[in-house]
């Protein structure tokens, strides 16, 4: 991708794994409501290449979009309690502003953050908890309706439809991957849940270049690392986008210390950065563990 590559919600936890991992690939254009410190920008993005902006502003976002080649879109509202107020205004009003945008301005590629919670409806009563363990063989493909478990998980799914709608209107390529549940360093601790759709950072910063990379037409794929836990199939990515995960939550203890025997050489050492070329001269690493969005839910 030679053209520069918008990245929205570059401050949070996704878009930081992302940049720690491709930083150094691509030609970044970096936009996020909250000015990012210097620690959580790659080397040579310039402040020219920073859009401090709400996704629903159009104007704003016709002039993020123009001439860049790639869109991965990550900002929203990402919690599962979020009220409808927020999520409609973030995660559906604010991404049909972004595609549309992205569209109209001939964008080539466009990766949707979706999430598990566009299908947590699946993980039923009776499924759960052999659900998210390893002997299970209950799968979910990505061509499955998408069934969510909560308002959050409605404004995902509604995001995966506007991008079917603007692929087909547009001819965009659009791979709306749903995010299973990224942690740094280790799969979430004594959480079968988590374990079973947990996404390493590399693998995060590898499945998005990925989306980057590859040729396709409209994608749903699962993005979550090799766990033997997962009951999300992830042969589509393998298949649609070249995905070839490096991490598996087995690797790791419950309590989530690595295990002595686990790989830890992958991708050819591809994506394991897991720092910016110059951060020995910056301020320390301000990765966030918790959602980079406002505590208040009344903060829409
Ligand atoms: N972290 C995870 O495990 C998962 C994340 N996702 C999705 O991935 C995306 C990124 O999630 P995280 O990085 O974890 O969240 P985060 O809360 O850490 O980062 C989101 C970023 O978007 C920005 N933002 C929020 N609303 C905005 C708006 N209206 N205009 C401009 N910027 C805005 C925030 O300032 C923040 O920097 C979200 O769409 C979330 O739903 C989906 C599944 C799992
Ligand atoms: O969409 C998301 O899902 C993950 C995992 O969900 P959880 O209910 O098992 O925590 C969540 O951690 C993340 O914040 C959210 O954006």
């Amino acid at each position: 991708m030679d053209e520069p590559v918008l990245l929205t919600g570059a401050g949070g936890r996704v878009g930081q794994a992302i940049l720690r991992g491709l930083g150094d690939d691509y030609d970044w254009r970096l936009l996020d409501r909250e000015p990012l410190p210097a620690a959580k920008v790659p080397d040579g993005v310039t402040d020219a290449d920073r859009y401090v902006a709400d996704i629903t502003d159009e104007r704003a976002l016709r002039e993020a979009v123009a001439d860049v080649g790639a869109v991965i879109h990550l900002a929203g509202d990402p919690r599962k309690t979020a009220p409808w107020d927020s999520v409609l205004r973030n995660n559906i009003d604010g991404t049909q502003v972004v595609m549309r945008a992205a569209a109209e301005a001939g964008v080539e590629k466009f990766a949707f953050a979706s999430s598990n919670h566009a299908v947590g409806g699946y993980e039923t009563e009776d499924r759960t908890p052999d659900l998210y363990r390893p002997e299970n063989d209950y799968r979910l493909d990505g061509s499955e309706l998408p069934r969510p478990g909560n308002l959050y998980g409605v404004s995902k799914a509604a995001g995966e439809s506007l991008g079917r709608f603007y692929h087909d209107e547009f001819g965009m390529s659009v791979v709306c991957v749903r995010i299973g549940n990224l942690t740094k360093d280790h799969p979430p601790r004594e959480y079968e849940r988590g374990q079973a759709m947990w996404l390493s950072h590399r693998d995060c910063a590898h499945l998005f270049d990925r989306c980057l990379r590859a040729d396709y037409g409209y994608e749903v794929v699962y993005g979550i690392s090799n766990n033997d836990r997962r009951y999300y199939s992830i042969e589509r990515a393998r298949e649609a986008l070249g995905y070839d995960p490096a991490d598996n939550s087995a690797d790791y203890t419950f309590e989530g210390k690595p295990k002595p025997d686990r790989d830890t050489e992958t991708n050819g050492g591809r994506y394991a950065a897991d720092s910016f070329a110059s951060d020995a001269d910056r301020p320390a690493d301000e990765s966030p563990a918790e959602p980079n969005f406002p505590a208040d839910p009344d903060d829409a």
